[in-house]
């Protein structure tokens, strides 16, 4: 099969529950200024702070192409449903993406695939783009077997999603293998590129754009080895300090 046009490269962090309120705010700031730097490296940027400091976020980024994400949404409009958070009004706060199904919603909130697919139609029903977080438990020694088990399980993670998006809207896909996430290093570029690849796959005959990005202990140096595979990088800690983001826009740009 010939490869697939490949769709513009993105890349984003999410700031997890991490800073309070000022340095949140801060960070926002510092990735405003970047801007620029994702314009010359020919990439989306996003930044995911938490709830509370969404519209004020939103605010400094007005003026820029940064796109906002939240961590979460629920998938109901309005209702009685209290303390969730609302994909319409997360749209009307400036919202661009909306972060589902990260593995630890998974492990410590009781996400299922059933929930999450849910989510992302409730997400496109509102203009705003999933940006729906798979990825397999637990890693095989063997590294063949570690490429067919990530897949396997990968499956229905995606495949619920995308069962439950219109055909044409944008989806991005974040491969985090559990493992990886919050880990010393990222997972082994090969089997990062071989199980990006087979998921690839399973979006292929989709109208709208699927961008696969790779998280879980990426930072500056990533990229390179894992570009056959993916459209960008999902950051976390190694984003915190903020040159490091812009070492990760400059290489993902230059690779
Ligand atoms: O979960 C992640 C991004 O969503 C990755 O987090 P870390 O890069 O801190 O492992």
């Amino acid at each position: 099969m010939p490869p697939l046009p490949r769709p513009r490269r993105i890349v984003g962090v999410s700031l997890k529950m991490y800073f309070d309120l000022q340095s949140t705010l801060s960070y926002v700031r510092g990735v405003y200024q970047l801007d620029g730097e994702a314009w010359n490296a020919r990439l989306d940027l996003f930044v995911i702070p938490d709830f509370v400091t969404l519209m004020e976020s939103a605010r400094i980024l007005e003026s820029s192409s940064v796109m906002l994400g939240a961590q979460d949404t629920f998938w109901e409009d309005k209702g009685a449903y209290t303390g969730e958070v609302s994909p319409l009004m997360l749209r009307q706060a400036g919202v661009k993406i909306v972060e589902l199904g990260h593995a630890e919603r998974r492990a410590q909130f009781g996400e299922t695939d059933e929930w999450v697919a849910k989510k992302a139609g409730a997400a496109a029903r509102n203009g705003i783009v999933p940006l729906v977080c798979i990825g397999e438990r637990t890693h095989h020694n063997i590294a063949s077997a570690a490429v067919g088990a990530a897949i396997e399980e990968c499956k229905p993670q995606v495949t619920s999603v995308l069962a439950a998006v219109p055909d044409d809207v944008e989806v991005i896909l974040a491969y985090e293998p559990v493992w990886a996430i919050g880990a010393a290093e990222p997972a082994n570029p090969d089997h990062v590129v071989n199980v990006t690849k087979a998921l690839r796959q399973l979006a292929a005959g989709r109208k709208g754009t699927t961008r696969i990005l790779y998280g879980g202990s990426a930072g500056p140096g990533t990229f390179a080895k894992i570009a056959e595979g993916v459209d960008g990088l999902f950051l976390g800690r190694f984003a915190h300090d903020i040159n490091n983001l812009k070492k990760v826009i400059e290489e993902v740009g230059g690779a």
